[in-house]
């Protein structure tokens, strides 16, 4: 049997040339593409099957922004295969982004203009709505719904003798500077994206922690910027074309300008390739492309010194050890040195606070 590879968001963007690469490389690849709407993903598995007629490529459908939704695709995976080699946690949103115009002018003329460049830092902000659970959205789908698949798929992942990869589609957008430990959900900001995908590489590294004992290594990477849906999202599409050419210059000064899905998928396909125990579990692996256009993948430290270092360390626990809990609230116990957020009464973080 094949590698199994599970990638959520597999219809568009990033994931589907994640994809499109995989199966270029290794044609008796099991792909399950995790997609929210059906529609999409047949056209995806269709073109994918296009150009690899002999691949093997199912579908399972999947809206990591519902409870529901992951725990029903969780279980006909655990149903259709006895192992899972890839685990990529792909699928992410930045709703309603709104660009600072003022502090992009103002960081034009800073010394820090390639920073912003590369990491959009200060320069965006959302709107966030709620999901049906009652849970905010952004958190929801790019972190909490993915958490929770990492937590329903473990006896495929954790197999004894063998090792497997959870592959997180993190950012360096991600800002520790977003996320607040008394609202992880990012209730009361305007910057849940950059927030959502700080919580991912510090949970990350907790799955590390908690698992690597078991063969499960997890990574973070960035696929630099891409220009998708997500990004199409952000400004109308006519003045990306206008900068368009400003941007291919900007990738002589920031290799981070990867620009096309292939490339931005460049370090997911080369996470694939590794030994996962020759990882750096403190690393974030970027996708590069050069000035000349070659791709490459970077490891960078994640953004961890300096101030606390926060390990979430997500567990499931059984209803009746917590008490009353509202339906879509996240809430935080205070239990030193550990927070315990829950949901549901059923799913719970533990947060360790380290000095
Ligand atoms: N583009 C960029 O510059 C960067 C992107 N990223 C990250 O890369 C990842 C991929 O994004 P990208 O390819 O750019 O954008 P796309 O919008 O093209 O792809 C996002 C994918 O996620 C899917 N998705 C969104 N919400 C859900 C959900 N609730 N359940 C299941 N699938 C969902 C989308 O499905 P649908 O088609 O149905 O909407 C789509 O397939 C994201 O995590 C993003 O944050 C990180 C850094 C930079
Ligand atoms: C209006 C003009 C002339 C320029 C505006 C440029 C910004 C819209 C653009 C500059 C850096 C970009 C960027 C991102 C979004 C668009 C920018 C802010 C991201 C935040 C997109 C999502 C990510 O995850 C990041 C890696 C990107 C970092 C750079």
């Amino acid at each position: 049997m094949g590698k199994v590879v599970l990638v959520t968001g597999a219809n568009s963007g990033i994931g589907l040339a994640l994809c499109e690469r995989l199966l270029s490389h290794d044609a008796q690849l099991q792909l399950c593409l995790g997609c929210r709407n059906m529609q999409r993903a047949e056209a995806a598995k269709h073109a994918l099957l296009v150009s690899h007629p002999k691949a093997q490529v199912s579908i399972i459908q999947l809206d990591v922004s519902s409870v529901h939704s992951v725990l029903r695709a969780a279980q006909e995976i655990r149903h259709r295969y006895n192992r899972l080699d890839y685990l990529y946690l792909n699928a992410g949103i930045m709703p309603n982004p709104h660009v600072d115009y003022k502090a992009f002018y103002k960081g034009l003329f800073s010394g820090r203009a390639i920073h912003m460049f590369s990491t959009g830092e200060g320069l965006l902000t959302q709107k966030d709505t709620l999901t049906s659970d009652g849970l905010q959205k952004v958190f929801a789908t790019n972190l909490f719904g993915h958490f929770l698949l990492v937590r329903e798929l473990e006896p495929l992942l954790c197999r004894p003798g063998c090792s497997s990869q959870v592959i997180w589609t993190s950012s360096s957008n991600a800002q520790r500077s977003a996320f607040c430990l008394d609202d992880i959900q990012h209730k009361g900001g305007v910057e849940p994206y950059s927030s959502s995908k700080y919580a991912s590489d510090l949970l990350s590294l907790a799955l590390n922690r908690r698992y690597n004992s078991q063969g499960v290594y997890s990574s973070v990477i960035c696929p630099g910027l891409v220009m998708t849906n997500l990004t199409y999202g952000i400004l109308p599409s006519f003045l990306w074309t206008l900068i368009m050419p400003l941007m291919w210059l900007l990738r002589m000064f920031t290799n981070t300008f990867t620009l096309m899905p292939y490339n931005g998928a460049e370090a997911l396909f080369w996470l694939f390739m590794q030994k996962p125990e020759t990882l750096d579990p403190l690393a974030k692996y970027h996708s590069l492309t050069s000035g000349l256009g070659n791709n490459y993948t970077q490891p960078r430290k994640v953004s961890t010194d300096n101030y606390v270092i926060l390990t979430l360390c997500l567990q499931k626990i059984s209803p009746d050890l917590l008490n009353s809990s509202s339906q879509g609230d996240i809430s935080l116990l205070f239990d030193e040195p550990y927070l315990i957020c829950k949901y549901e009464g059923y799913f719970y973080a533990q947060i360790k606070l380290e000095s």
